[in-house]
């Protein structure tokens, strides 16, 4: 076995010795024929702490070659630096194994040189006395899964260097590991060593510039909020305001009118505890609903029975409840599901992890709706909270991979929901019937806030592109906060969004005759 490495703190080469003392203690067989070479590059540093890594070093080493040691031979050999370009490719061609068990590093191309040491090459079979007769090329790669090789070396065996029973096993596992075994596992490190050369790190770094220059020229870049909130975000050149006028002219001149709106962020500010509706938002809704031209639904992720209740003074609202896994045409008709046939056996999985998290995050907590589980942090610590729902959004991306889910942050939770129900699939059914009811929507204003919104923004787009909505349609797909989006256009608050709504109103009011009020829901109408 080889190691390589500087002498200074973070390469765990003392770990690296008493993992092998660990195998030697449980292995005696081992014991007079496992050799671990470690070549100590000269340390970078000069300090207190470098002598105080070399003492460490040298008393583990002495103390297990001490302990199972004999005469002429020692399991740990200290090869003190400097060495030699072409001594260290010799030592890396003829280890069977390489360990590199640093804490924290950068990337370390050490395991690479010892994949294309490993290979050889006719000069190096000549030396080896191989010529002619070379055998299949095997290598085995320890490596510590805290540094930035570890994620591109798919065939070694990964450990945490801390773990000095971890390492020792993978010693052990290292060892005795079968021949066609070590082949596979060279295999793919050195095709993974040759493609990913230079020009090709070079290449793909140009690309990666090109493609953010092309990104900031497109964009503009604004600074928003004040304080700890102040960021700055890159905006297309086409996002704007949405303009109360600009939307009542269109809205004035069109027949068959679709209006979605969010609610939580959009309709009921993020930071209210009483979600209830206030009596102007349901005033509103009222009075658009009033119009025979407007259809109008709220597509929530919310759960149907607080949307129900909440939304029970509108006779004529459609209400989309869990992202469209439940849907009502008026209060009325009875809650529709979505027709998917469902299995939820991933809740099982699901909920354990969530339950992992939230006993590890003071403030959280889980809701449970019909068809999805959602992990709330907004009464944990910000930053804490936030950090958390990253690693819980990619652990559970971990372990339902092969579960027919989707996994979504939102405004301070994180959302398992069945696959193909979403806000988008909402929009898309609703067109799809109004269009086959004869009337196509003409006029389309989507509102929204958050990142489920943004999939009824995609299907908006699609539905434009594939001419689903009429050429002449006017669409409205506006986020509430300036923040990219797919929306074309923004409101600043939930506060602007009613304002806006009354606007439209308004128009309603002006040109509904009075009889109008007492039309048929959209129910009949579609
Ligand atoms: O689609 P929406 O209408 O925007 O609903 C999305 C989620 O709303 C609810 O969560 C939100 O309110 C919580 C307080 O009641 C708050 O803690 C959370 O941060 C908000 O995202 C609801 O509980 C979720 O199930 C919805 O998916």
């Amino acid at each position: 076995m080889l190691g390589i490495d500087d002498v200074d703190m973070f390469k765990g080469i003392s770990f690296k010795f008493q993992a092998l003392g660990q195998l030697l203690a449980e292995n005696p067989v081992y014991r007079g024929s496992i050799v671990l070479v470690q070549i100590m590059n000269l340390p970078r540093s000069q300090g207190n702490d470098t002598q105080e890594v070399q003492r460490e070093i040298n008393e583990v080493a002495t103390e297990i070659n001490r302990k199972y040691g004999k005469p002429g031979y020692e399991p740990i050999v200290c090869v003190n630096g400097p060495v030699s370009f072409q001594d260290k490719v010799a030592y890396l061609a003829i280890s069977e194994t390489v360990v590199v068990n640093a804490v924290r590093d950068g990337m370390n191309l050490v395991p690479y040189k010892y994949t294309v040491a490993r290979q050889g090459s006719p000069d190096l079979d000549k030396a080896l006395g191989l010529e002619g007769s070379a055998p299949p090329r095997k290598s085995v790669i320890i490596v510590s899964e805290f540094i930035g090789c570890s994620p591109s070396l798919s065939g070694a065996i990964r450990v945490n260097p801390w773990d000095i029973n971890q390492v020792s096993e993978a010693m052990f596992l290292g060892i005795g590991m079968p021949d066609s075994e070590k082949e596979l596992r060279h295999e793919k490190h050195y095709k993974y060593v040759t493609s990913h050369d230079v020009a090709y790190w070079g290449r793909s770094f140009n690309q990666d510039l090109e493609r953010a220059c092309t990104e900031h020229y497109r964009k503009r870049c604004w600074g928003i909020g004040f304080g700890l909130k102040s960021r700055v975000v890159a905006l297309g050149p086409d996002f704007r305001k949405l303009s109360v006028e600009h939307i009542v002219s269109a809205y004035n001149i069109t027949n068959s009118r679709l209006i979605l709106l969010d609610y939580d962020g959009t309709m009921m500010p993020q930071d209210r505890v009483d979600k209830t509706p206030k009596d102007e938002v349901l005033s509103v809704l009222n009075s658009l609903c009033n119009d025979p031209k407007n259809l109008v639904f709220i597509v929530s992720g919310r759960g149907k029975d607080s949307l129900g209740k909440w939304f029970s003074p509108c006779e004529r609202l459609g209400l989309s409840a869990e992202h469209g896994y439940f849907t009502r045409w008026t209060k009325s008709s009875d809650w529709e599901s979505c027709g998917l046939t469902m299995e939820f056996d991933w809740r099982k999985i699901a909920l354990p992890v969530m339950e992992h998290y939230t006993e590890a995050t003071d403030g959280s907590w889980i809701e449970q709706k019909e068809s999805a589980l959602v992990w709330h942090h907004q009464d944990a610590g910000h930053d804490f909270g936030s950090w958390q729902a990253k690693e819980l959004l990619d652990h559970l991306e971990n372990v339902l991979a092969n579960d027919p889910v989707v996994v979504k942050r939102g405004q301070h939770i994180v959302e398992v929901n069945p696959q193909g129900v979403s806000k988008g699939g909402v929009v898309e059914n609703l067109i799809e019937t109004m269009r086959s009811a004869g009337k196509p929507p003409d006029f389309v204003l989507c509102i929204g806030d958050d990142r489920s919104d943004e999939d009824m923004f995609d299907c908006i787009a699609s539905s434009v592109a594939n001419h689903s909505l009429p050429n002449t349609a006017q669409v409205f797909a506006c986020t509430v906060g300036q923040k990219p989006s797919m929306a074309k256009y923004y409101l600043n608050d939930t506060f602007e969004v009613i304002k806006m709504l009354e606007g439209l109103s308004e128009a309603s009011a002006h040109k509904l005759p009075k009889s109008s009020h007492n039309q048929v829901s959209f129910e009949g109408f579609l």
